[in-house]
């Protein structure tokens, strides 16, 4: 098991550099890292702090969320304690074709793009500490659940997933997974969307944080750049706080189109480009908002 413990440990101090502890319980972790969800072992204690975390998230819903997200999570109907996984996965199985299988925490890279590409959303089976409430760098039930899930009931976007999965074993096979992990990183954990009413959030790393949902629409921070497949590609990322930067789509349609090209191309074109640091902005990006770009956001 200690291979396995390995691996991970390998692939948190993925991203930049950093790295996060591990929490999870690898040991019992099988084939494709999956595990036991437990749910019988949560404490009322657990579903307490699950319930409040949901309660102050939801009432930011309306203010700060993409309406898909609103829709998603109100027919998820997980407000009264940590959902049991199974359950859900009858529900959303029957509706989109995916499951929800849990793991310990997260898993190597090769191992998660194979289960998106299966449709089963990985979630991790540990809930948060009380004092993480805001933030937490390593996902939890809470993120991976209340974050990812609403969107795995909107068509367009659980199909997405699945495509991106997809793309995993030929982006290993031709060094292109920090591209196609870059790819999820902003536009499936930090992603907004353009509405009639402005900007809204729909990644699901910005909307499982109290700290981070306000941040990304409300600070004058952070760049917000219209969506460009290579220029996300190309761009590095922090797991550690606050991104600097935020790109928008347009529609979940056009990330599911550009999606559906072949990467090879764009991965040689990258090989010969430098990375771009999310502080950096570029005369090329279609600009809705030029960041200050001082100071360390989590840190204000
Ligand atoms: C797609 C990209 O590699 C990203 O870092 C993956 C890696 N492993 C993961 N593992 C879990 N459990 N959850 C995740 O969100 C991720 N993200
Ligand atoms: N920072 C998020 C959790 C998260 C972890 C890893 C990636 C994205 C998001 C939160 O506090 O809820
Ligand atoms: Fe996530």
């Amino acid at each position: 098991m200690c291979d396995q413990n390995r691996d991970v440990a390998i692939l948190v101090t993925g991203g930049d550099g950093q790295g996060a502890a591990l929490r999870g319980d690898y040991a019992r972790s099988g084939a494709g890292f999956m595990v036991d969800q437990g749910w019988d072992g949560y404490k009322a204690a657990d579903h307490a702090l699950w319930r409040a975390l949901y309660d102050r998230q939801s009432a930011l819903m309306a203010r700060y969320a993409a309406p898909a997200f609103i829709d998603g999570l109100k027919r998820l109907d997980a407000r009264d304690g940590i959902p049991d996984f199974r359950r859900t996965s009858e529900v959303l199985h029957r509706a989109m074709g995916w499951t929800l299988v849990a793991v310990p925490g997260l898993i190597p890279e090769k191992d998660f793009f194979d289960h998106l590409a299966a449709r089963r959303f990985p979630v991790t089976n540990w809930l948060r500490r009380p004092e993480e409430m805001d933030y937490l760098v390593e996902p939890d039930v809470f993120h991976d659940f209340f974050g990812h899930v609403p969107l795995l009931t909107h068509r367009v976007f659980a199909d997405y997933l699945a495509a991106y999965g997809a793309k995993g074993a030929q982006a290993i096979a031709l060094g292109g997974q920090e591209a196609l992990a870059r790819l999820y990183w902003y536009m499936v954990e930090f992603g907004l969307i353009a509405t009639p009413d402005g900007l809204r959030a729909y990644g699901a790393g910005m909307l499982s944080s109290r700290g981070e949902t306000r941040f990304c629409l409300d600070s004058p921070e952070p760049h917000r750049i219209g969506f460009d497949l290579e220029r996300v590609m190309r761009t590095r990322y922090r797991i550690d706080d606050y991104q600097r930067t935020y790109f928008v789509l347009d529609s979940y349609d056009q990330l599911f189109q550009a999606t559906g090209a072949d990467f090879a191309p764009v991965y040689a074109r990258l090989k010969g480009l430098p990375d771009i640091a999310p502080t950096t902005l570029l005369p090329t990006d279609r600009v809705f908002t030029r960041g200050r770009q001082v100071g360390c956001p989590r840190a204000a």
